[in-house]
């Protein structure tokens, strides 16, 4: 059965024998008129459970003026035309039309939830598809749900019923007092809805609307008569009582207005309102030789001549209608002149645009000279569907947008609503800043929002680098990223705009992959100057992002999957994190394959990629990733070779065991170390441990070895200057974390401070200035930097993360770095000790003329 068969079987079937499959379908149906649309679901349901579905023929009257509610109606399809009794002298009582009310409109409410009977009278005009609810339901439904169901009577009774008055009084608010200068809420509407610049803004015609419309509708026939006259379009087709633009400006200033721009602005009123409307639709209202009518003159309409009552009417209310049109217009005047291409702008509108821009929350950090520039380019826009998507995370960014007027939620995916937008707030600039896909989709929240857009060209002309000092994006409530300007000056070797700041690690990583690694074809952002922040978090992500937390975050992102999204969406995705991945893998090389979570996940990540080349075309990824997975290779045949070294025991540099041809001058966890350990009397044990084992195994061994039973053990460092440093039980490489001449010693606790020096840790007494005499201080510069310079190569970065956190967080070894700052400290005592032991002032001169050039 199709959707539409399954609702016209739903809606037949009596309400008391509908099914919930019945009311979903009703439901559904529902949902199609917008007005219907914005309520909540379980309200809809409430209405679906008891409401009729009416076929009528043209020339049907629904209800008389006068008569009690009995019903309150939507409209599926067709008019209806809305009709009053109007006394007149000469002819008696009339029926006058007064509105029209078209598809997608709600009426018959008032009289129901007012108790008050009916103040017209509603007549088909063509064939007419409705929904009608009885008056007994729909008292039910709407006592249970005032507060959502105002738009289902008309706004002013919705008004009257919350507040105790009629909102708002006409004349009142001026442009100062003005909250914005967003439309107001729909009611009923002549034409369709649509987001274009020359259609109405809201649905719907509000009463004073239309009531004004149908005053100046009827001065405009007594007072000129000429104006509203049949003309030829410049295709030849012939149209029904227009006016030009210019003729009906004129006009009202005949009656009262006082400058063409508010008569325009006036006019802008009604042909948004729905009341009059430009011959085809596609103009707003303009000053000019432009063609409009009146509703009742359209095509089909069947306007009735005007009567002294009417005129007497007309004239009795002209103050009023005028009023409210003056009240309504600089709202107006502001949308027409920002859906105006920017070039024809005149003075006059850009001063009208920026002074609204001095009210807008969003740009209030901004310089006026900005807003004036802004002026000249900001364009207003309107969507009338909530549920319309402005755009898709991983769409290229074109605008920046700000809300003037309703709300929309930031949808991320694999996450959902993040975060919901409202009156002010602004979005859509990071793409543009950071020029890189959208971070987030942005969804309607409600129907009828209205915006103001710049685009990307303008938006980086005038206020790329004016932008705010900080971004900061929310989800949920907390703050979960901050972004802050990179000042210019320090920004030479990146084009980006911002830098992160703080944030959770999940958003970081999903800000890096989205920003610093491109996920088209053959793109890499490591071509061209990046900014420091992607290898600052590959560096640094072990203290606040543990390995295993970041391989599950990558596969998530990989494995993102989703109908909903676009094909190349899902494989920008993978490509980013394969990217990323080998960018990880080349900066942090061995560190990462020895965590077990990382390799497992490349092992995999391997596989799925090889899988996905066929699928989604990702050769240079996959070419990628057999490069890691070489390193890997590489990485593993290593690791059955173990090294050994020494920590001599006269307190001579620690080196490599047994092997003069030793290449890798690296430590590893799992080489070998043989080292000597002390006790109180000076005898010693000497031990080969891997650098990895902690102090308490070095303790319990040593203590075997030196026959110590005793409960209370520590391993301590003696320091030739006596000073005594106890280890932790937790500490790893401990051989090598030893001071210059320190010298380690095992005893039970209440011995500590029984400990003494070794003799051989006692200062020298003679000095080697002999022999450095016979080495140039070229050659013996050149000699050192290369030792040293070996040893500053094989301390990795993340030794450092090490030794600054503390070691025992990691379970690391800082072996490398511990041999490197050994030497830097040897080296020091060293040029101090033999300047000490040079007795002869003049040897001692050259030495330190030696010791300076060689550290030249
Ligand atoms: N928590 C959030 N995560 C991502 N984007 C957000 C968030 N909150 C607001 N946004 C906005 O949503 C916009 C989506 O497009 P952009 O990435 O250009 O800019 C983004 C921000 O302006």
């Amino acid at each position: 059965m199709t959707a539409m068969q399954d609702w016209i079987t739903s809606v037949d079937k009596r309400p008391q024998d509908r099914t919930a499959r019945d009311i979903e379908a009703i439901t559904s149906k529902m949902r199609a008129l917008d007005i219907l649309a914005r309520l909540p679901n379980n309200v809809l349901q409430q209405l679906a459970a008891c409401v009729y579905y009416e076929d009528l023929e043209k020339g049907v009257t629904l209800f008389r003026q006068g008569d009690k509610g009995c019903n309150w109606y939507a409209i599926l399809s067709g008019s209806l035309d809305v009709r009053v009794k109007q006394e007149n002298s000469a002819k008696g009582v009339q029926q006058v039309s007064i509105r029209r009310l078209s598809t997608g409109s709600v009426f018959g409410g008032d009289s129901i939830v007012l108790g008050v009977v009916r103040d017209s009278t509603v007549v088909t005009q063509e064939s007419c598809e409705l929904l009608r609810v009885e008056s007994h339901d729909f008292t039910s439904v709407w006592q249970r749900n005032k507060e959502v169901l105002g738009d289902l009577v008309t706004s002013a009774t919705a008004a009257r019923l919350k507040n105790g008055y009629e909102t708002p009084p006409p004349g009142g608010g001026t442009p100062q007092h003005r909250k914005s200068f967003a439309a107001a809420s729909p009611a009923e509407s002549p034409v369709p809805a649509c987001s274009s610049q020359q259609q109405p803004l809201s649905e719907v015609s509000k009463q004073n609307g239309s009531r004004a419309g149908w005053v100046l509708h009827t001065l405009l026939q007594l007072k000129a008569p000429g104006l509203l006259r049949e003309r030829k379009s410049s295709t030849g087709r012939v149209l029904r009582r227009c006016a030009a633009g210019t003729d009906l400006v004129e006009w009202l200033m005949t009656i009262g207005v006082h400058s063409r721009q508010q008569a325009t602005a006036m006019w802008q009123v009604l042909l948004e309102e729905g009341v009059i409307s430009h011959v085809s639709r596609d103009q707003p209202f303009k000053d000019k030789f432009l063609l409009y009518r009146f509703w009742q003159d359209d095509e089909n309409g069947a306007s009735v001549a005007p009567t002294e009552a009417d005129e007497a009417q007309a004239q009795a209310e002209l103050k009023d209608a005028l009023a409210y049109l003056t009240q309504k217009a600089p709202d107006a005047m502001m949308r027409l002149i920002l859906r105006k291409p920017t070039h024809e702008r005149t003075s006059d509108d850009l001063e009208t645009i920026y002074e609204e821009l001095l009210h807008i929350k969003a740009l209030s950090h901004l310089s006026n000279s900005v807003k004036r520039e802004l002026a000249a380019v900001i364009i207003f826009e309107s969507h009338q569907k909530a549920g319309t998507v402005l755009f898709h995370q991983g769409d290229e960014g074109h605008s920046w947008y700000i809300i003037l007027k309703g709300s929309v939620n930031v949808v991320i995916h694999g996450k959902g609503v993040v975060t919901t937008l409202q009156e002010g707030d602004d979005f859509g600039k990071l793409a543009l800043i950071n020029d890189a896909p959208r971070s987030a989709t942005i969804v309607l929240r409600e129907n009828n929002c209205h915006f103001l857009r710049v685009d990307k060209d303008n938006f980086n002309r005038i206020l790329r680098d004016v932008e705010a000092n900080t971004v900061r994006l929310k989800e949920h409530g907390r703050d979960v990223l901050v972004l802050e300007k990179i000042s210019p000056a320090t920004n030479a070797f990146s084009h980006f705009k911002y830098t992160v700041m703080a944030g959770t690690p999940q958003k970081m990583l999903e800000h890096l992959l989205e920003t610093r690694l491109d996920g088209r074809i053959g793109q890499t952002r490591e071509e061209g100057p990046s900014d420091p922040f992607l290898d600052d978090f590959l560096l640094t992500h072990i203290v606040f992002m543990p390995t295993h937390q970041l391989v599950t975050e990558l596969a998530r992102h990989y494995r993102i999957d989703s109908p909903s999204q676009d094909r190349e969406f899902l494989v920008a995705c993978k490509r980013r994190v394969v990217h990323f991945v080998h960018r990880w893998v080349s900066t942090i090389r061995h560190p990462v394959f020895e965590e077990p979570s990382a390799f497992a996940f490349l092992e995999e990540l391997s596989g799925e990629v090889s899988d996905d080349n066929a699928r989604w075309e990702m050769e240079d990824e996959n070419a990628k990733m057999t490069q890691v997975m070489d390193e890997l290779a590489q990485w593993s045949a290593t690791q059955s070779v173990s090294q050994k070294w020494k920590l001599p025991p006269g307190g001579q540099p620690i080196s490599a065991f047994g092997s003069d041809t030793q290449r890798d001058l690296r430590m590893r966890p799992q080489d070998d170390i043989i080292f000597r350990v002390y006790c109180a009397d000076h005898t010693y044990c000497t031990l080969r441990f891997p650098l990895s084992s902690n102090a308490e195994t070095v303790k319990v061994s040593a203590a075997d070895k030196l026959g110590l039973k005793h409960d209370d053990l520590i391993l301590v460092e003696v320091k030739s200057s006596g000073e005594r440093v106890v280890f932790k039980d937790s500490d790893v490489s401990v051989p090598t974390a030893l001071s210059l001449n320190g010298r380690i010693f095992v005893s039970p606790k209440e011995h500590l401070e029984a400990l003494t020096c070794l003799p051989d840790q006692e200062t020298p007494t003679e000095g080697s200035v002999g022999d450095l005499e016979l080495f140039s201080t070229k050659e013996l510069a050149y000699h050192m930097t290369l030792f040293d310079w070996s040893l500053f190569c094989a301390v990795h970065e993340y030794e450092l993360i090490y030794h600054t956190f503390g070691r025992h967080h990691f379970q690391k070894i800082t072996s490398n770095l511990d041999v490197f700052l050994r030497r830097f400290n040897e080296i020091q005592f060293w040029v101090v000790t033999e300047i000490c032991l040079t007795s002869s002032v003049s040897r001692r001169v050259q030495l330190v003329r030696k010791f300076i050039k060689l550290a030249a």
